[in-house]
């Protein structure tokens, strides 16, 4: 509904602007017009008329005589069209009559986009926000800043992750796999080991719903609704990497350490969910990395380098590091972004991090912080050797390929989201780009909100004692 009225609403604007375009056209040609009549407009605008379309326009205005010169640099409202009118109208319209530097009027000339790389364009790539209309680009106003998850029916089915060894944790899980049952009337999936210890405890438990192999949980996303995180940042993680493919709303109770993307209250869970499970909620929508490692011995079999199988892949939500390992050599890898070269990296390693992973290992290791929903990848070295190689950040578009270079004095390390290492033999290379299925996470309050406060709350980013007389808490 409401997109139809923003449409219909745009539409009128479009028709009144085109409307207002025509009759500042018709204006300015019946003051041109005029001015010929009255002998001078276009030789006064070609004799004094220093070349720039600036520099002419008091001219005409002059010719015109209604203002002043002050008042038309001015761009003074009075009656009939104002030199800076003219200027403007030249500059603005989408019709694109101007005035060149000898006072003629011409058309500009049009031109499309087009969405690809290296030169090769892709029919299916085309960047939603960018509109290019009569040779006109523009970015859309971001109306809407937030994203808003609105349940078409209450969701039905529930799976939760949680922290594994925390008796605080499991008692909490039992009360809400209750809860979530009883008082909701919802589906409650667990891990295969988690459902095993509460029936070993309880037969009451008999009507939570489990996977059983690898194939089953490919499926999880078409049978759960909604995911509930109990524990820390790592169990985010983890709930996280079951989806290798979309990803239900995950709504994340802190109960660890850190929390930097567990906003919720463990305490006030009941609240929390009621809220949540009737909607409308804000969502942060969390880009992961799609990483593959490519085998040298892979390249030699294979002649287009490709053969990677269906499931080798991992899809991270915080980033891949590539690292020197046991080695005490410095890592040497070639970086690659769109097959033109980057750079080598000599040092410790390579993070190459989403923006919801700039704040852990890429911030220590001294990238920036990023909001979430920024579309970017970092590219921050592990203690590099060169003192001048900064961290960079990268459109997300981009494919980067990193390779261990066939001449290598040792192998390198990859890990995903701190997970899962894996080696890397001189002439392997990881490749990654931004995948197409991000993790939804519900906010507590908003996306930016929730980042700030978890930036200040848990990285107490900037906190500085100041004066107490100045400030008898002591803390800014
Ligand atoms: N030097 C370092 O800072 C360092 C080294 C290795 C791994 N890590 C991070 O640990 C992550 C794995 O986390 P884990 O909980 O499974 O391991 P873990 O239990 O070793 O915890 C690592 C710490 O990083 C925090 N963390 C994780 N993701 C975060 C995020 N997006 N923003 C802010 N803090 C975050 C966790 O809360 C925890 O305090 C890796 O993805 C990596 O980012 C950091
Ligand atoms: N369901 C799970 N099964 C196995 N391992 C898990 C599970 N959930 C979390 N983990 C692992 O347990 C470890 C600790 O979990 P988590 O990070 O959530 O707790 P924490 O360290 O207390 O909190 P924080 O990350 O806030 O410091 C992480 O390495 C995580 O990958």
């Amino acid at each position: 509904m409401s997109n139809c009225l923003r449409i219909a609403v745009e539409s009128k604007a479009r028709a009144m602007e085109e409307a207002a375009q025509w009759k500042r056209k018709y204006e300015f040609e019946c003051l041109q017009n005029g001015a010929e009549e009255a002998g001078g407009l276009s030789a006064n605008y070609r004799t004094s008329s220093s070349g720039s379309d600036f520099n002419s326009v008091p001219d005409v205005a002059i010719v015109q005589g209604h203002h002043s010169h002050e008042q038309h640099l001015g761009c003074s409202e009075g009656p009939g069209i104002s030199s800076c009118d003219i200027f403007k109208n030249g500059m603005c319209s989408s019709e694109s009559n101007n005035l060149d530097g000898r006072g003629l009027l011409y058309q500009k000339v049009l031109f499309n986009l087009a969405w690809g790389c290296d030169g090769i364009k892709d029919q299916h790539a085309k960047h939603d926000i960018v509109s290019c209309e009569r040779g006109d680009i523009r970015t859309d106003i971001r109306r809407s800043k937030q994203i808003i998850l609105e349940w078409k029916s209450a969701p039905r089915s529930v799976a939760i992750f949680m922290k594994p060894n925390s008796p605080h944790v499991q008692a909490l899980c039992k009360e809400m796999v209750k809860w979530l049952k009883e008082d909701k009337g919802m589906n409650v999936f667990l891990e295969p080991d988690v459902r095993k210890e509460l029936l070993d405890e309880s037969n009451t438990y008999t009507f939570v719903q489990t996977w059983k192999t690898g194939e089953d949980i490919k499926t999880l996303h078409c049978k759960v609704d909604l995911v509930i995180t109990l524990g820390g940042d790592g169990t985010v993680l983890w709930a996280a990497s079951k989806f290798k493919g979309p990803v239900p709303p995950v709504v994340s109770f802190a109960m660890g350490s850190l929390g930097f993307m567990t906003p919720f209250k463990s305490d006030c869970f009941k609240e929390c969910l009621r809220n949540v499970i009737k909607g409308p909620w804000p969502i942060t929508l969390r880009h992961r990395l799609c990483c593959r490692i490519v085998r040298a011995a892979d390249c030699q079999e294979s002649t287009n380098c490709r053969k990677i199988l269906e499931d080798d892949f991992h899809l991270v939500l915080n980033e891949v590091s590539i690292d020197r390992g046991m080695s005490s050599f410095l890592t040497f890898l070639e970086c690659y972004s769109d097959n033109s070269f980057v750079t080598y990296v000599q040092g410790d390693g390579l993070i190459i991090s989403t923006t919801s992973g700039s704040t852990a290992y890429s911030l220590a290791a001294g990238g920036s912080m990023v909001h979430p929903q920024v579309p970017g990848i970092l590219f921050t070295p592990i203690c590099p050797h060169s003192l001048s190689f900064r961290p960079l950040i990268l459109p997300e578009y981009v494919t980067l390929r990193i390779q261990v270079p066939l001449h290598s004095r040792g192998q390198a390390w990859a890990s995903f989201d701190g997970k899962d290492r894996q080696i890397l033999q001189a002439g392997d290379a990881l490749e990654c780009n931004m995948s197409e299925w991000p993790v939804p996470t519900m906010c507590e309050v908003e996306s930016t909100c929730d980042f700030l406060h978890s930036v200040q709350e848990c990285l107490h980013w900037n906190m500085k004692k100041i004066h107490c007389a100045d400030n008898p808490e002591g803390q800014l």
